[in-house]
C-alpha cells in the first residue's frame, strides 16, 4: 500500500518487462532466472507501488523460449508460440513470489487458463486488485500464436487504462539502430510512433507500436538493469526514450 503523502506522477502504469531482463547479465547466465536479479526488478516495482502509482506487469519469455526461433528449427509455429506464452506463465509465478518476499501483494492473470496456478484475465478483476494497491500480473500474452508479449502489453495498457507503457529491457532507450549490436548506435531522448514503424527501430514490434499509436498510448523505454530508472520514471523524471505521437 502507498506510504508517501506526495502525489505521484502517474496513477496507473504498464511496466512490460522482458524475460530477459530476468536472467543474468553473465554470458554464462543468459537463460532462465537469476535469483539476484529477480530481486533486483521486484525491488524496482516494490519502490514503484509504494510511491504510490498502481503497476500492472506484462512479462515475456525470451529467457526461456521464443516460439519464432522455434519455429524455424522444426516446431510448427503455433505449438512454437503456446510453448512461448506458457514460458511466460513461469517468469509470472517467479515475479508474483519475488514481490510477495519483499511485503508486494501480486496476482498473476494468465491469459490461457491454468486454473491451479493462476487466475484467469478478467479485466473487472484485474482493475479491482489494482486499486487494492496490488500489482497485476499478465501472463501468457494475449493467449494468442503470432503475437508477441510487446503487443499484450499495448494491449492490456488500452485496457486498463494505464497512463503509460513502460517497457523495461536490457537497453536503455530507443536508438537509431540495434545498440547491441552497433556501437556507434545513437539513443533518442524523444521520439515519434510513427518514425520507429518507419525506421524500423526495433525495440518492440510493430503490431505493439501501431496499437499504442491509435490508442494514443505513451510509451517509455528504460534499462530495467539501472538501479532506480523505473523509479526515477514514476516520479517524472525523463529517463531513457518517449515515445508518442508528435
Ligand atoms: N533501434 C533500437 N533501439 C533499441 N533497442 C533495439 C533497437 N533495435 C533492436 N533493439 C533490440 O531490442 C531489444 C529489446 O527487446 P527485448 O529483448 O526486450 O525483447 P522482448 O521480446 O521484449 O523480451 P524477451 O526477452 O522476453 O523476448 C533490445 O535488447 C535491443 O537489442
Ligand atoms: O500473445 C503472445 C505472446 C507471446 N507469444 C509467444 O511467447 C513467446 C515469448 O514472448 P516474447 O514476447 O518473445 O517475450 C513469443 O516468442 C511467442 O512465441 C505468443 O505466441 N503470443
Amino acid at each position: 500500500m502507498p506510504t508517501n503523502t506526495s502525489k505521484p506522477s502517474f496513477r496507473r502504469i504498464l511496466l512490460k518487462l522482458s524475460g530477459e531482463a530476468l536472467a543474468g547479465s553473465d554470458e554464462d547466465k543468459k537463460f532462465g532466472i537469476d535469483a539476484k536479479t529477480l530481486d533486483n526488478v521486484c525491488q524496482e516495482i516494490g519502490r514503484v507501488v509504494k510511491s504510490g502509482t498502481q503497476v500492472a506487469v506484462v512479462i515475456g519469455g525470451g529467457n526461456f523460449f521464443r516460439g519464432i526461433s522455434a519455429s524455424e528449427s522444426g516446431i510448427e509455429r503455433a505449438t512454437a508460440d503456446y510453448i512461448g506464452m506458457l514460458a511466460t506463465v513461469m517468469n509470472a509465478l517467479a515475479v508474483q513470489q519475488g514481490l510477495k518476499q519483499i511485503g508486494v501483494e501480486a496476482r498473476v492473470q494468465s491469459a490461457i487458463p491454468i486454473s491451479p496456478v493462476s487466475e484467469p484475465y478478467v479485466r473487472l478483476r484485474a482493475l479491482k486488485h489494482l486499486n487494492m494497491g496490488r500489482v497485476v500480473i499478465f501472463a501468457a500474452g494475449t493467449g494468442n500464436p503470432y503475437f508477441t508479449t510487446d503487443t499484450a502489453a499495448s494491449l492490456r495498457a488500452a485496457e486498463i487504462n494505464a497512463d503509460i507503457l513502460v517497457k523495461a529491457t536490457k537497453v536503455d532507450g530507443v536508438y537509431d539502430k540495434d545498440p547491441v549490436h552497433n556501437a556507434d548506435a545513437v539513443r533518442y531522448d524523444q521520439v515519434t510512433y510513427d518514425e520507429v514503424l518507419q525506421q524500423r527501430l526495433n525495440v518492440m514490434d510493430a503490431t505493439a507500436i501501431a496499437l499504442c499509436r491509435d490508442n494514443n498510448m505513451p510509451m517509455r523505454v528504460l534499462s530495467i538493469g539501472e538501479e532506480g530508472s523505473l523509479m526515477r520514471m514514476a516520479a517524472g523524471e525523463p529517463v531513457g526514450t518517449l515515445i508518442t505521437s508528435s
